[in-house]
C-alpha cells in the first residue's frame, strides 16, 4: 500500500475480488519530479492466468444478471467515481503528469459518464425481429465471455473505462492491464467497483509490463475479446497473439492527424484550435499535429499562433494555472527530443520552441512548431506524441485533401473553414475515423470511434461497442403449429 498525494493506493493486482501480490515489484515514478510514488506488483503468466480464471468463474452469473441490475451496479460505480473525483484526479496527475485542471473538470467526469452512458444504453438496446417467409428472425446480443483490455498511459482511467463500461454492461467479465507507467487509478477503480457491490471476479486488474503480463493475457485461450489502445508496434504483437486463438480484437492506435485551415476561416478560431493541439503535452492520439494552412493566410496565421503558443504557461501540472505539464517518462522524452533534433538536422525551422525547457528541467519539453518541413520527412509522417506540430501550406482545396490524406494514419481530421459547402466536399474525401469542422474533441459516446488505415481496426462507441463485446445471434423460428 502506498500513499500518493494523501490517497491510499494498493500496489497489488485485483483478482477474484482480492488483492494479490507477486514475488517481484517495479517502481512507479512520477513524471512531475522523478520521485518513486509506489511499488507495484510485477505480474506474469501466472497472474494473467489467475485473473482470466477468476473472470471465467464469474462470467455465468454475471452474464445472466438482469440488464436492470447490471445497469444499477454500473451507475453505483459512477457514483463511486464521482465521490472520489478529487482523489482520482490528483492521483492520475501525480502518476502521468497531465493537468490536474483537466482531470478535475473534464477527464474524471468523463470517467463517470463512461459508466452512466453504457448503463443507460444497455437498457435501450433493442432486439431486432423480422420475418422471412413466415419464419421469425430474432437477433440477440449475447455476452462473449472474458474481455482482455490493454490500455495506455496518456489518459489512463478515461481510456480504460471507455472499454470497461461497455464490456461489463454487455454482460462480460473483464481483465484490465493498465500501462506500467500509470498503474494507480486502475487500482483505485478496483476499490470503487468493490464498494459499489460488483461481484468478485467480474472486474480484475493485473499490473506489470506489457511484454510480460500483457503478452500472457492476450495469448490466453480463455480470452474471448481483446480491446487495445496504444501504439502500432504493440498492436502488431497483440494481433499475432490473437491470431493463435482467432480472438476478435479492437485496436485504437496512433495518428498524425491534419488540422486544415482554409483562407475563409475565422482566424481567431483557427489559432485557438491549433494551440489546443498541445493539450496533455501533445500526448493525445487524436491531436491535429499537422497544421495545413492555405498559403495566402499562412504568414498571419503563423505570427498569431507563435504569439499564442509563446504565452502558454508551462510548469507543475498540479497548479491550476498551468497549460502544459511534463511528458510522461525519460524514455519518451528522449524519443520526442530525437524527433526534434532530426527535424532540425534535416533543415526544418522551429518558429516556436525546438527543445527541452531548460528553465524547468526534468521532463518539460517546449511546445514546438516547425515550418520548412518536407512532405516526405520523418517529422511530417511519424507520430511524435509530444508537443510538436508542423506547418505546411497549400494553394488549392485539391492539394489540401491530398496532403491531409498523405500519411499511413487516419484517426481524425479537423477543418477550419467559413464555407459549409467546402466543409461537406472536403469531409467526404478525408480518410479519418472522426472529422471535426470548426471544433475539436467534441465527443458524444453514441458516435463510432476509431481509426482508419494504421490508426486502428474496428470502431467502439454507442451500439458499435455492444456489437464488438457481444456474440450476435440470430434465431430463426418456424411458425408454431396452431
Ligand atoms: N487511438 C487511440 O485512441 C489512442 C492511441 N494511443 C497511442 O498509444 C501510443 C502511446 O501509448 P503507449 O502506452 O506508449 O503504447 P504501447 O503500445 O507501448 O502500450 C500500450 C499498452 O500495451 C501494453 N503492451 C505493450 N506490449 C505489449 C504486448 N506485447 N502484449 C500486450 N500488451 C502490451 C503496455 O503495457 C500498455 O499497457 C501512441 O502511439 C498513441 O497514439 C494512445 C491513446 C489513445
Ligand atoms: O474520447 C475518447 O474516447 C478517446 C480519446 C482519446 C484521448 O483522449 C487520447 O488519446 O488522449
Amino acid at each position: 500500500m502506498a500513499t500518493v498525494a494523501g490517497v491510499a493506493v494498493e500496489g497489488g493486482h485485483w483478482i477474484g475480488g482480492e488483492r494479490v501480490s507477486s514475488p517481484a515489484t517495479f517502481e512507479d515514478v512520477s513524471p512531475i519530479d522523478g520521485q518513486v510514488i509506489a511499488e507495484i506488483a510485477r505480474g506474469g503468466a501466472e497472474e494473467a492466468d489467475a485473473a482470466v480464471r477468476a473472470a471465467e468463474a464469474a462470467f455465468p452469473a454475471w452474464s445472466r444478471t438482469s440488464r436492470e441490475e447490471r445497469a444499477r451496479l454500473l451507475h453505483a460505480v459512477a457514483d463511486g467515481v464521482e465521490k472520489r473525483l478529487e482523489q482520482l484526479a490528483i492521483v492520475e496527475t501525480t502518476d502521468n503528469g497531465a493537468l490536474l485542471r483537466s482531470h478535475l473538470r473534464g477527464v474524471m467526469p468523463r470517467v463517470a459518464h463512461n459508466f452512466r452512458f453504457f448503463a443507460d444504453r444497455l437498457l435501450e438496446l433493442g432486439h431486432e425481429d423480422f420475418d422471412t417467409r413466415g419464419h421469425r428472425n430474432h437477433v440477440s446480443w449475447d455476452p462473449a465471455g472474458v474481455c482482455a483490455l490493454i490500455t495506455p498511459w496518456n489518459a489512463p482511467l478515461m481510456l480504460a473505462t471507455w472499454k470497461i463500461a461497455p464490456a461489463l454492461a454487455a454482460g462480460n467479465t473483464v481483465v484490465l492491464k493498465p500501462a506500467e507507467w500509470t498503474p494507480l487509478t486502475a487500482s483505485l477503480l478496483a476499490d470503487i467497483t468493490a464498494e459499489a457491490g460488483l461481484p468478485a471476479g467480474v472486474f480484475n486488474v493485473v499490473q506489470g509490463y506489457g511484454e510480460e503480463v500483457g503478452a500472457a493475457l492476450v495469448a490466453h485461450p480463455g480470452v474471448r475479446r481483446i480491446s487495445f489502445t496504444g501504439s502500432v508496434p504493440t498492436a502488431r504483437h497483440i494481433s499475432a497473439a490473437a491470431a493463435a486463438h482467432l480472438t476478435p480484437l479492437s485496436l485504437e492506435l496512433g495518428g498524425k492527424s491534419p488540422l486544415v485551415v482554409f483562407a475563409d476561416a475565422d482566424l481567431d478560431l483557427a489559432v485557438d484550435l491549433a494551440v489546443e493541439q498541445y493539450d496533455n503535452a501533445g500526448q493525445v492520439c487524436l491531436a491535429g499535429t499537422r497544421l495545413l494552412v492555405e498559403e495566402s493566410i499562412a504568414e498571419e496565421f503563423t505570427a498569431r499562433f507563435a504569439a499564442r503558443a509563446g504565452a502558454l504557461t508551462q510548469g507543475d501540472p498540479r497548479d491550476l494555472a498551468t497549460d502544459i505539464g511534463p511528458n510522461i517518462h525519460p524514455e519518451h522524452f528522449a524519443r520526442i527530443d530525437g524527433f526534434v533534433r532530426r527535424a532540425l538536422d534535416a533543415g526544418a525551422t522551429a518558429v516556436v520552441g525546438g527543445g527541452p525547457n531548460t528553465d524547468l528541467g526534468g521532463l518539460y519539453y517546449r511546445p514546438t512548431l516547425f515550418t520548412g518541413v518536407a512532405a516526405d520527412s520523418e517529422i511530417v509522417n511519424e507520430e511524435v506524441f509530444g508537443p510538436v506540430l508542423t506547418l505546411q501550406t497549400f494553394r488549392t482545396e485539391e492539394q489540401a485533401v491530398e496532403m491531409a490524406n498523405s500519411t499511413r494514419f487516419g484517426l481524425s481530421a479537423t477543418l477550419v473553414t467559413g464555407s459549409e459547402e467546402r466543409a461537406a466536399r472536403v469531409t467526404e474525401r478525408l480518410v479519418a475515423g472522426t472529422v471535426w469542422v470548426n471544433c475539436f474533441f467534441v465527443r458524444d459516446l453514441k458516435a463510432p470511434f476509431g481509426g482508419s488505415r494504421q490508426s486502428g481496426v474496428g470502431r467502439e462507441g454507442g451500439d458499435w461497442s455492444f456489437d464488438f463485446y457481444c456474440d450476435l445471434k440470430n434465431t430463426v423460428t418456424a411458425p408454431w403449429a396452431k
